[in-house]
């Protein structure tokens, strides 16, 4: 039987989920039930969810949690984060409080420039098309007005238009850059349509426009972050070695791509899950991160280290190009509540908390890696996971808790805890 149709995307919810069981699952009802399972007990709320995005058939919940005791440029925060991985909370929360006794972190936004791009390509005079575009640059911002009055009056708007030349790369190809300030959203529907409303206005006979697009490449909408101390008050024993591994560590990642991109990945463990929790995308982050961190030509660490003249110093420079205005940021319920929890920030104060949740989770990774590594502390937290899959029962999950609480977590090792518990030999 084919398993293609037409028209899926008309049919009702519960026909959707009828069509997808009959022709994936055999017809098991045991599907249909875990999908509606997951459906919000509140129908108001559903309908919410089910308008998020399109054909959608049930919610995947992701774990919702709380780091305390963020410190940052002296004021107090419960950070939220939304994430699945187990040991990045508990992380977070542990370097929170570590850097709170020890002056917290001190973070502070670099630019908040953004870009949107028009791509087209011109076969004719470059001389010709440079005069073309002097004469055009005020109407195409006038173009753009009905678009961006309100964000002028909020001080935004659009901060420049060039014409630039990438015939050197592509043959025939230019593009119109212009750069962007859009306060306290993500901009992406506002640079979108302004790119669309020039675009319109410098078509012409010659000029062969082939899409309007904003620039998830943001380097110049960046942030800095920071700890420092002194290196006897990093951990009790042997500070000096502890400060030395954890810089070595950071020079691995920038000498080693390889490394760079789990170093890397870390950080994200942090970005992300603030990201999602605050209604950002996620996508565009990632994409500026990795995109940043090869600014060089090589794929390198976003974070370093140093010591100099006895202080430990950490720190972080990132392109985040958040909102705290628009997408699903006061549409999805727990993200206005995570906004509000945050003392409903700024763009620009959203970009200082989630560069810190990038920093302190690569603290968190570093230490572990160069002390006890990071098996102790993440499968310690991973071992319930363990557990639940083996189905084990509350007592015997207890049992395990207990047995392991001195012993090396593996998987296999907990498979064969359980076997033997339970008599499987
Ligand atoms: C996992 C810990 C924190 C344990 O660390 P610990 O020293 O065993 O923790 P503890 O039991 O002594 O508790 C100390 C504090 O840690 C936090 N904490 C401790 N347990 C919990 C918990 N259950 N729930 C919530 N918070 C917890 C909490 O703040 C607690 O204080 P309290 O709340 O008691 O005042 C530590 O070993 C650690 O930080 N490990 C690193 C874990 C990590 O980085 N995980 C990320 C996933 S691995 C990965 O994806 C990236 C990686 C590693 O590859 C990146 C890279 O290579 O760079
Ligand atoms: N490549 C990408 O990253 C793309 C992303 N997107 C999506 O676009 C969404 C974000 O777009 P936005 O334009 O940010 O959201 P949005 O379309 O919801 O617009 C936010 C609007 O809020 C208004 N506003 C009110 N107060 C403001 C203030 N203080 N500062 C700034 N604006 C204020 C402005 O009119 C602004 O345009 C996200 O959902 C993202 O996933 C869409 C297309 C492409």
């Amino acid at each position: 039987m084919p398993k293609t149709v037409n028209g899926f995307s008309k049919l009702t919810k519960l026909e959707k989920i009828d069509w997808l069981v009959s022709n994936f699952f055999d017809n098991d009802i045991k599907v249909k039930q875990v999908l509606m399972q997951y459906w919000n007990a509140n129908p108001i709320l559903q309908d919410l969810h089910d308008d998020f995005i399109e054909n959608t058939i049930s919610n995947f919940y992701v774990p919702f949690g709380i780091a305390p005791n963020f410190l940052i440029n002296g004021k107090d925060y419960a950070i939220p984060m939304a994430i699945e991985e187990s040991s990045v909370v508990a992380a977070a929360s542990l370097v929170a409080k570590f850097w709170s006794t020890r002056g917290g972190f001190k973070a502070k936004v670099i630019s908040t420039k953004k870009v949107g791009q028009v791509h087209f390509m011109f076969q004719n005079n470059k001389g010709e098309l440079q005069t073309y575009f002097n004469q055009k640059k005020e109407e195409l911002l006038k173009a753009t007005e009905t678009i961006t009055q309100n964000m002028k009056n909020r001080g935004g708007g659009i901060l420049d238009i060039e014409l630039r030349d990438k015939t050197s790369e592509l043959a025939n190809y230019y593009q119109l850059h212009v750069t962007f300030e859009t306060v306290d959203s993500m901009g992406a529907n506002f640079i979108n349509s302004c790119l669309e409303a020039i675009a319109h206005e410098f078509e012409k006979e010659g000029i062969q426009i082939v899409m309007s697009i904003l620039s998830n490449y943001v380097p110049e909408c960046l942030v800095y972050a920071e700890v420092s101390c002194k290196v006897e008050e990093l951990y009790a024993e042997n500070a000096e070695l502890f400060a030395q591994k954890f810089v070595q560590a950071v020079q691995i990642a920038n000498a080693e791509p390889h490394r760079a991109v789990t170093h890397n990945k870390g950080i994200m463990n942090g970005i992300d899950a603030v990201v999602i929790a605050t209604g950002n995308d996620f996508r565009a982050i990632e994409a500026g991160a990795h995109a940043y961190a090869s600014k060089s030509g090589t794929y390198k660490s976003l974070t370093n280290a140093s010591i100099e003249n006895g202080v430990f110093k950490f720190w972080i420079e990132i392109p985040l190009a958040l909102g705290t205005i628009g997408g699903l940021t006061s549409l999805h319920p727990l993200s206005k509540l995570s906004l509000k929890l945050l003392g409903n920030p700024s763009a620009k104060e959203l970009m200082e908390i989630i560069a810190v949740a990038g920093l302190a989770q690569n603290f968190a990774a570093l230490r572990a890696l160069t002390t006890t590594g990071i098996q102790k502390g993440h499968m310690k937290m991973h071992l319930t996971n363990i557990i639940k899959q083996l189905g084990a029962s509350e007592e015997e999950k207890q049992f395990l808790i207990n047995y392991f609480e001195n012993k090396t977590i593996t998987h296999n090792a907990v498979v064969e805890a359980y076997k033997k518990l339970i008599g499987d030999n």
